[in-house]
């Protein structure tokens, strides 16, 4: 299904919204309310009915009102025809399902956009590498959105952004022209693997954030946590291909904020259960919506072996997961570790040793590219 992409622009065009979760309802949104014609896909057919008809998602978006022009359909050949963007936001581990299905209703030339924030079980590929593998499309016909996203914030919208990837910077920006409004703003970057790892990373950060909020730790320890996860996530981007300076942006240090501080969060609610006692396969039945997190833990720590990337907060995900670790001694470290380490990141992975010298680093990169950097969050 090879073709070339299609960057025309402008209000009117015709998208499809796979996956009316909490995601997928308030992305159609954003783009609706941008001026794209959207129809979104409902799995079940009372959903997409109490969308086509009382534009309410009220299971998922209580209290928020859709657009009028917003139409959805629980049939995926409807909401896939004359489609030229493609949206995906269904659980990581049913996208391979779900795009065998699509395949067939899939136009040709179509741009598809991964919402979705996690890694496949078992293969450990990320959502454009799933999405890719399955279509057999041309890598310029796929982007990927990540960022600071709490969904409820943005169907109440709240101002905020996000960042269009993909290895077509064409591609990134018609995609990018497209999901921007009054109350959400999309940057562009052609770094499609940091962006989709810093959403993928952020997620076990914020479950080790909930842990020890649920355990009843402070603000210390919860700084302690971001700050050191963040050196994780960039010493794992950066093993995989990543730059650096996308971790910094939107796509990492954005979306860790975010997600690590608000009870909107399910990777962060989910931590807290656990922070308080409770057992994993109760928090599971609990969670009432997608919480990737908890299923990427393996996949991420598996990859860290491969490259010999060293996630000592993600690897006490795990264990507290697995009820081999009290919540009350997880810690910006490992308990173990008799040695006193260097506050820094492992030398030739992260491109240069300790944090200070990145960070000089990436202020002289910024300075040479006139005060914007080379791979950072792009308008
Ligand atoms: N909710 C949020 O604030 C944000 C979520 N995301 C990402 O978007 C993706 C989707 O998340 P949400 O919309 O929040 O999840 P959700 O749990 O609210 O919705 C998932 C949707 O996928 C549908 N679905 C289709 N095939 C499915 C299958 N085989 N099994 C289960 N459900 C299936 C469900 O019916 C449901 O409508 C995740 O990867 C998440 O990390 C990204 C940014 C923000
Ligand atoms: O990705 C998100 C915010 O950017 C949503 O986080 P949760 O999946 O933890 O709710």
């Amino acid at each position: 299904m090879k073709g070339r992409t299609n960057a025309r622009r402008g209000p009117g065009k015709r998208v499809a919204v796979l996956g009316a979760g909490s995601w997928g309802t308030t992305f159609a949104k954003i783009l609706a309310d941008g001026g794209a014609d959207v129809v979104l896909w409902a799995r079940r057919p009372e959903l997409a009915r109490e969308i086509q008809e009382a534009k309410r998602n009220s299971d998922y978006l209580p209290g928020v009102n859709l657009p009028l022009g917003l139409r959805s359909t629980s049939r995926l050949d409807l909401a896939l025809a004359g489609a030229e963007q493609v949206f995906v936001s269904v659980p990581s581990q049913s996208l391979r399902e779900n795009l065998k299905v699509i395949a067939p209703h899939l136009h040709a030339e179509a741009i598809v956009v991964s919402l979705m924030k996690g890694v496949e079980k078992g293969t450990g590929l990320r959502m454009s590498e799933v999405i890719a593998e399955v279509l057999t499309i041309d890598p310029s016909q796929i982007a990927v959105i990540s960022g600071p996203n709490l969904a409820l914030e943005i169907a109440k919208e709240q101002p905020t952004a996000a960042v269009v990837s993909s290895t077509s910077l064409e591609t990134a920006q018609a995609v990018a022209s497209l999901a921007t409004n009054r109350y959400f703003r999309s940057f562009v970057n052609t770094d499609v693997i940091g962006t989709e790892f810093g959403g993928v990373l952020k997620n076990l950060i914020a479950v080790a954030i909930g842990i020890v909020d649920g355990v009843g730790y402070g603000e210390n320890t919860k700084a302690s946590i971001i700050t050191r996860g963040l050196v994780e996530m960039t010493d794992f981007a950066v093993a995989y291909g990543a730059h650096p300076e996308t971790l910094s942006g939107l796509a990492g240090l954005g979306d860790l904020i975010a997600t690590s501080q608000s009870p909107l969060s399910r990777n962060n609610t989910a931590g807290r259960l656990l922070g308080q006692g409770y057992h994993l396969n109760d928090v599971v039945k609990q969670m009432q919506q997608t919480t990737e997190g908890l299923a990427s833990v393996g996949p991420v720590l598996e990859l860290a072996r491969a490259k010999g990337v060293e996630m000592p907060i993600v690897e006490q995900v795990r264990q507290v997961l697995a009820g081999t670790l009290d919540p009350k001694d997880i810690a910006p470290h490992l308990t173990t570790d008799d040695e006193p380490q260097g506050e820094r990141t492992l030398d030739g992975q992260a491109q240069g040793g300790s944090a200070l010298r990145r960070a000089l680093k990436r202020t002289l990169d910024q300075l040479r590219h006139g005060g914007r950097s080379a791979a950072g969050d792009r308008p």
